[in-house]
């Protein structure tokens, strides 16, 4: 195989670099008879109908190779690298072995340490690649010392050729940048098996070509890299190693690319001169030649390629005994890993263990601080918006707490400050949680972390953002609007306020973390809503029995039974009147009128603060749940 034309400053690099970069040990992964089928709604037939995605496919990938996985659109190369890497394995049932042992194709777990770069995968975009490459280092080599650590993130970068780029924030990154970044914090921890879910979409031909080139490089130093490809281009093709071609949930083509052609001939299926042998392979599997695609697999599989004039095969296989050292002797001259004793102590086996849970959550911590304080106008927004809501109420409502006259536009006041805060500590997770999702899938399946420091980390930076919010507005709209400024009063008032918000945002994180945004921007509100009716527009007495449960579990109504009471409550004197006649002056008759005579302040807290501990427990089950059960 001709090696590909490298910029000759990459190859220096490389070969000075790649050291560090060889896998610890080799996988080879064979899988037999999978199939995949799932229960699809059939909207014309109003019934589920059994959808067969992948049918009975079999192969082997092996370490030192580039395997592309190529085939029309719909074919099954997603669902297929899925299975394969243990991403999500629903409805997949066969044998997957990884260097002979056998695991159900079923079971949802990174196999062989496997690392997985999912088409959808994003970087945080607030932090530069350098501060990502650390904390992922960090994060991923708890043994390593500072150091060396550094030293291994110079190493990647330098190797995949962005060491001018590591003081740029990802956000600011091209697109093909951006896939070697996702591909550099992978290599951190050196893995022997890499899977990649379309690498060189959205990506020009010669930044697909220098990032399949990067791969192959990889491939060399005895890893299995698996790549799905959607329509390569001759150049690109010249770079994979072996092709496994899908068609329909078949597999079309298994085999060196080399013999590809020969092969395709076999089965009367002759590529034009001149014509890309990879369109040609795509065109045969989409049907395009008119034969019968399982005909044509079965004789391409009876295929024996000629042996050279030296007795040879044109393929050969980098395939090294499993139990052996790699003994690379590729282009790139690499050292034999487990001969280099300084190495091995560096890089060996057993360093390579993440963090501990409470340095986790330390890194988390400082990623989320670093990740925020970029973004600091969000917060300021934040708060803002709760200033100018105050400053609004605290006009529209202007002296009404010290007033009986205006006792009703005091309670209007009470219940729309709990409205507020309840919606905005919910919205603003319900909504930004699904984006979180997607990258916290990619970072939980490669093993960055464990789920309890991760919420921690997300807790601890959310809530003072809520709470601060809430202060800012209740200091505020409370003066403005003349309420009593006692403080037993307005600590029980500005707490139930502060508690009642952080209730609605655990509700946010258990809407975010369980449904698409689509259905989770409606959810909340009409969650809200639901539990808002209580206690304001209806009183107990008024609610139909059945209906009464509802009133007992609102969090929203115990919050706001608290704060009317901090106000009108715990034996408050008669309330001035500046009219002849004042219905409310006495603030116990407004209490028993509203049905709130005996509040039970203690129970209404308790209330909802069990509530906001029992909906964060609800999130990190289901997010535990939706991150091992794929
Ligand atoms: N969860 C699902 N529900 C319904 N159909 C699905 C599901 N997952 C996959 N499919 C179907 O299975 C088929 C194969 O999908 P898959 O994403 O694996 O194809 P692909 O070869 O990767 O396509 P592309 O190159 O366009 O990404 C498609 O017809 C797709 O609609």
């Amino acid at each position: 195989m001709t090696p590909a034309p490298m910029d000759e400053s990459i190859v220096s690099r490389r070969n000075n670099n790649v050291v560090s970069l060889l896998p610890r040990s080799t996988v080879q992964l064979e899988f037999r008879n999978i199939t995949c089928s799932i229960n699809v709604f059939s909207i014309n037939k109003l019934r589920f109908e059994r959808k067969n995605i992948i049918k009975g496919v079999n192969g082997c990938f092996k370490p030192g190779e580039l395997t592309a996985i190529m085939g029309p659109s719909g074919a099954g190369k997603t669902t297929l690298l899925n299975i394969l890497a243990g991403y999500s394995t629903q409805g997949a049932k066969g044998e997957i072995a990884v260097n002979g042992v056998c695991a159900c194709a079923s079971q949802s777990a990174g196999r062989g340490g496997a690392r997985y770069i999912r088409q959808e995968d994003e970087l945080r975009v607030h932090l530069t690649v350098d501060e990502a490459m650390s904390l992922a280092a960090a994060l991923k080599l708890g043994d390593f010392t500072s150091y060396e650590r550094k030293e291994k993130v110079i190493e990647i970068l330098a190797l995949l050729g962005l060491e001018k780029t590591s003081q740029t924030l990802c956000r600011d990154l091209s697109g093909g940048q951006k896939r070697r970044v996702a591909v550099a914090l992978e290599l951190l921890s050196d893995p022997s098996l890499l899977f990649l879910d379309e690498p060189t979409t959205g990506l020009d031909s010669s930044a697909s070509a220098s990032l399949i080139s990067l791969l192959n490089d990889l491939a060399r130093g005895g890893r299995t890299l698996v790549a799905t490809i959607h329509q390569p281009s001759a150049l690109l093709f010249e770079k994979i190693d072996t092709v496994y071609c899908l068609a329909k949930g078949h597999v079309l083509y298994d085999g060196p690319r080399e013999n590809l052609l020969a092969a395709l001939e076999s089965a009367d299926l002759r590529c034009p001169p001149y014509h890309n042998p990879a369109d040609f392979l795509m065109e045969v599997a989409s049907g395009e030649y008119n034969i019968d695609l399982i005909k044509a697999a079965s004789t391409m599989k009876n295929f024996k390629p000629e042996p050279t004039a030296n007795g040879s095969w044109d393929h050969v296989p980098t395939i090294r005994a499993l139990d052996s050292p790699i003994n690379v002797t590729s282009d790139l001259k690499m050292k034999n890993v487990l001969g280099d004793s300084k190495h091995q102590r560096k890089y060996g086996k057993t360093l390579y263990r993440p963090s501990g849970l409470l340095q986790q959550t330390w890194i988390l911590l400082y990623r989320n601080y670093l990740m925020t304080s970029r973004n600091y106008s969000l917060f300021m927004m934040r708060v803002a918006a709760h200033v100018i809501i105050a400053l609004v109420f605290g006009y529209l409502y202007h002296g009404v707490g010290s007033e009986a006259s205006s006792v009703l536009g005091n309670y209007v006041y009470l219940y729309g400050s709990m409205l507020l805060v309840v919606y905005t500590g919910k919205m603003s997770v319900t909504l930004s949680f699904p984006i979180e999702m997607n990258i916290l899938k990619g970072e939980y399946f490669n093993k960055w972390y464990q789920l309890g420091p991760y919420i921690v980390s997300i807790l601890a930076v959310e809530l003072p953002f809520q709470m601060i919010s809430c202060v800012s507005y209740v200091v505020l709209s409370y003066w403005l609007t003349d309420n009593p400024l006692e403080p037993t009063r307005a600590t029980l008032f500005l707490a139930t306020i502060v508690a009642t918000s952080l209730c609605g945002q655990a509700w946010g994180y258990f809407i975010g973390s369980t449904t698409p945004t689509k259905i989770a921007v409606f959810l909340g509100p009409v969650v809200a809503c639901l539990f808002s009716v209580f206690g304001f527009c209806l009183a107990l007495s008024d609610t139909p029995y059945p209906f009464r449960w509802l009133h007992h579990i609102s969090y929203f109504r115990a919050g706001f039974h608290v704060a009317v009471h901090s106000v009108y409550g715990f034996n408050r004197t008669k309330i001035h009147c500046n009219k002849e006649y004042c219905h409310y002056i006495t603030p116990s008759k407004f209490l028993k009128e509203m049905d709130m005579a005996d509040v039970d302040i203690g129970g209404n807290m308790a209330l909802v603060i069990s509530i906001t501990i029992l909906m964060h427990i609800l999130t990190c089950t289901a997010l535990w749940y939706r991150l091992n059960k794929r």
